[in-house]
């Protein structure tokens, strides 16, 4: 098990990480989600003792990772899939790590196999395809057959066939009782991929749950209402009349009602006897990476000027219920209203921007709801959240012990 208590990792006047404490359990494929920059590589850095922690600490199996006796046996990660020697064959990559570590030359043939690149074992691996140094790199994760393991972003780069094997890996490693901890920004992948989400935003704990409840907290179906923008007294009648009638509704941020427990027809005829227009009623499914995105909105560091002017920039969601927008704004989902001469005003992509998060997540500057996470007491985080870096990142190396001043043709071994 990984366990990570109230660490906090600053460089200079950033801070990536802020007061993290989470659990990766064994037997389970964790799932570390996060925007770019929310410091999830700087997790996995402190966990693998590559990064030292400036509060709060990490153990694997009870114990920080450089008081691990032959660690590599017990923990395999893959952090950065181009710290390789490209002069080196992927065989011969390999076997460095394994003679380092006293792991047998047939294991390495073995975990080759495992990855699919034994027909280019001998290839300098600097020929490879993204796709196949992601292998590589995993490859050598795996090589100290290690009960815990790491795997940041481990499906950059793959293509679909190569991403299914990647998800295929994960799960069979987990029922094999390993602990497996993944990093990506991807919702969609951590659904089907993972069994636990830890989710963080600007280094700050955003969720911790299983997939399951974060897929039934998000998935539920939903109408979406829109009365006429010039008459906001129907929209107050209808709220009404469709609370009374037992249904549950929100206001979402370009002033449509997001209905729930009221089947459609029975809006429609409520409608109806109330005397009150429609301009849409239309049924929707909440997907998981709207929920994702409307949790991680007020997290993000880089955005699109483009995202920006089209409505990404949303305020962040206020606690208890959805914001109510300054102005009409085009919706997530919804066709534009009705204009004059039946032409829409805009056309393009649907925009999030958007409501409150579900019950048990906590926006950034809130532990968690109690129950999802043993460390989810109220923290007080920084008065504001911590300020995007001026620098771009000067990421820390993963550690290559593949380096050597050798670039001759009989590396390639
Ligand atoms: N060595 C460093 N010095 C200064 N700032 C750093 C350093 N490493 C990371 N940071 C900053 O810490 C924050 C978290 O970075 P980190 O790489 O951990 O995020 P991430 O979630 O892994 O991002 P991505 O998904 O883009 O890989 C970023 O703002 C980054 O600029």
């Amino acid at each position: 098990m990984i366990e990570a208590v109230g660490l906090t990792k600053r460089y200079g006047a950033k801070t990536a990480v802020y007061n993290l404490s989470f659990q990766v359990r064994p037997g389970t494929v964790t799932g570390f989600l996060g925007p770019n920059g929310s410091g999830k590589s700087t997790t996995m850095r402190m966990i693998l003792g590559l990064d030292e922690p400036t509060s709060g600490h990490v153990t694997i199996g009870g114990h920080p990772f450089r008081k691990l006796t032959n660690a590599p046996r017990q923990v395999g990660a893959l952090l950065d899939a181009k710290a390789v020697h490209g002069g080196r064959s992927a065989r011969s990559h390999l076997m460095s790590l394994a003679q380092l570590s006293g792991i047998p030359a047939q294991r390495v043939d073995e975990v080759l196999g495992v990855v699919g690149l034994q027909d280019v074992a001998k290839r300098r691996s600097k020929g490879f395809s993204l796709g196949m140094g992601q292998r590589l790199g995993i490859a050598a994760a795996l090589l100290g057959d290690p009960q815990v393991l790491l795997f940041d972003e481990p499906i950059n780069g793959l293509d679909p066939e190569g991403i299914h094997w990647v998800r295929n890996l994960m799960k069979t490693l987990a029922a094999e009782g390993r602990t497996v901890f993944v990093s990506s920004h991807l919702m969609s992948e951590m659904a089907v991929t993972a069994d636990h989400l830890i989710v963080i935003g600007r280094g700050q704990l955003l969720a911790d749950m299983s997939v399951k409840d974060f897929i039934s907290a998000n998935s539920a179906d939903f109408a979406r209402v829109r009365t006429p923008q010039t008459e906001p007294q129907q929209r107050e009648k209808l709220s009404s009349v469709l609370t009374e009638a037992g249904g549950h509704v929100m206001t979402e941020q370009d002033g449509a009602m997001r209905v729930t427990g009221l089947a459609l027809p029975r809006i429609s005829d409520l409608a109806h006897e109330a005397d009150v227009r429609l301009w849409e009623l239309s049924p929707h499914q909440a997907s998981l990476e709207e929920a994702y995105m409307r949790m991680t909105q007020g997290a993000v560091d880089y955005r699109s000027t483009a995202d920006q002017l089209a409505g990404f920039q949303q305020p962040p969601p206020q606690p208890g219920g959805y914001a109510e927008p300054a102005a009409p704004q085009q919706g997530w989902y919804a066709p534009p209203p009705p204009q004059p001469g039946g032409q829409p005003p805009f056309a393009g992509a649907p925009l999030p921007g958007g409501p409150a998060p579900a019950p048990g997540y906590a926006t950034p500057g809130q532990a968690p709801a109690p129950g999802h996470n043993p460390y989810a007491a109220p923290t007080a985080p920084p008065a504001t959240p911590p300020a995007p870096a001026a620098q771009p990142p000067a990421a820390a190396p993963a550690p290559d012990l593949t380096k050597s001043d050798s670039d001759s043709p009989e590396d390639a071994r």
